[in-house]
């Protein structure tokens, strides 16, 4: 793959912006702000991998030594201008959106989107637990600024429910991902939780997020945001969940926390689905 492609992480940006095509299809509209903001999430959450890639390089070189900066494909450099030029035209696009909507709150988002975005990488990725917290509020965040984009009173309920689930599921991912990354971390100094406080800590926090998160998920359906469809999808995303933080509990070698990780983004995208097929 373009190794400018790559660094972007396209499959997560994808997802990213499925998330706002998904509060379109909850909203039944589709307009020109809803399009701006899906553009702004994709140069927000490609601006926000890129700069993460430029300051983790000496990290990446230990455990993901594949990625295009460490792996020599781009210049560090050119990827810090790489990184500003997307966060420009996020900017850009949230100004937009706000200028045609007279609404002046999906620009905050995304300006702080920008400083957020840019701290995570610099600073807040070693910081225990507020790291991973982060990145989880900023992903829950991506459904609330599609809601603000649209504007009603329903939707931005409705967006900010939506990106409380994922929040927790993201954060629950996010810690794993520390688990499986402890390696690379230690050697380059990092304080993430699993390095602090232990793996089977961190595990159990794991666990208790995805709990909560399937626990409370049938109330989309009983607060009449989805139908019945969207529980029977959902059903089949909460077995993969439970089955993946089981797994971690039992084991937190690298590998199992690896494939925890993908299990949880496969069911993030069966929940993906049932969103979607929920809303008619
Ligand atoms: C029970 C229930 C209703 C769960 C639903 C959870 C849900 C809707 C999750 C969706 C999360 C979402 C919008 C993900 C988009 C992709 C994204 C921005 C993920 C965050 O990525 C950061 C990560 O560190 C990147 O790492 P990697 O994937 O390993 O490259
Ligand atoms: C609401 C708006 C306008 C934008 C939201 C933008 C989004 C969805 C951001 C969410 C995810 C995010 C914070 C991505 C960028 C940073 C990133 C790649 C974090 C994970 O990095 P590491 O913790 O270093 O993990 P890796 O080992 O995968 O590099
Ligand atoms: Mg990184």
């Amino acid at each position: 793959m373009n190794p400018y492609i790559e660094i972007l992480r396209p499959g997560n940006v994808i997802m990213a912006m499925i998330a706002i095509i998904l509060v379109a299809i909850v909203a039944h509209s589709i307009s020109i702000p809803i399009i701006l903001a899906m553009l702004a999430v994709f140069f927000e959450i490609s601006a926000g991998n890129v700069i993460n890639d430029y300051f983790d390089y000496k990290i990446d070189l230990i455990n993901k030594p594949e990625r295009p900066i460490p792996s020599g494909r781009i210049g560090l450099k050119t990827a810090r201008n790489y990184a500003y030029i997307l966060f420009l035209c996020g900017t850009i696009c949230g100004f937009l959106i706000s200028y045609l909507t007279n609404n002046w709150i999906p620009f905050i988002i995304v300006l702080c989107a920008d400083i957020i975005l840019y701290i995570y990488a610099y600073k807040l990725k070693s910081t225990p637990l507020i790291g991973n917290l982060t990145v989880g509020f900023m992903t829950g965040l991506c459904f609330a600024f599609g809601g603000f984009s649209i504007g009603t009173p329903q939707m931005i309920y409705t967006s900010i429910f939506l990106g409380f689930f994922a929040f927790v599921m993201t954060t629950a991912r996010e810690i794993t991902k520390d688990i499986e990354d402890i390696e690379g971390d230690k050697a380059e100094g990092a304080k993430t939780f699993p390095i602090l406080y232990g793996t089977k800590i961190s595990a159990i926090i794991t666990f208790i997020l995805i709990i909560l998160d399937c626990v409370l998920c049938p109330l989309l359906y009983f607060q009449h945001i989805f139908s019945i469809l969207y529980l029977i999808i959902i059903s089949i995303a909460v077995i993969l969940f439970i089955y993946a933080g089981i797994l971690l509990i039992r084991n937190q070698n690298t590998e199992t926390a690896s494939k925890v990780s993908k299990y949880l983004k496969i069911g993030m995208l069966i929940a993906f689905v049932s969103f979607a097929i929920g809303s008619f």
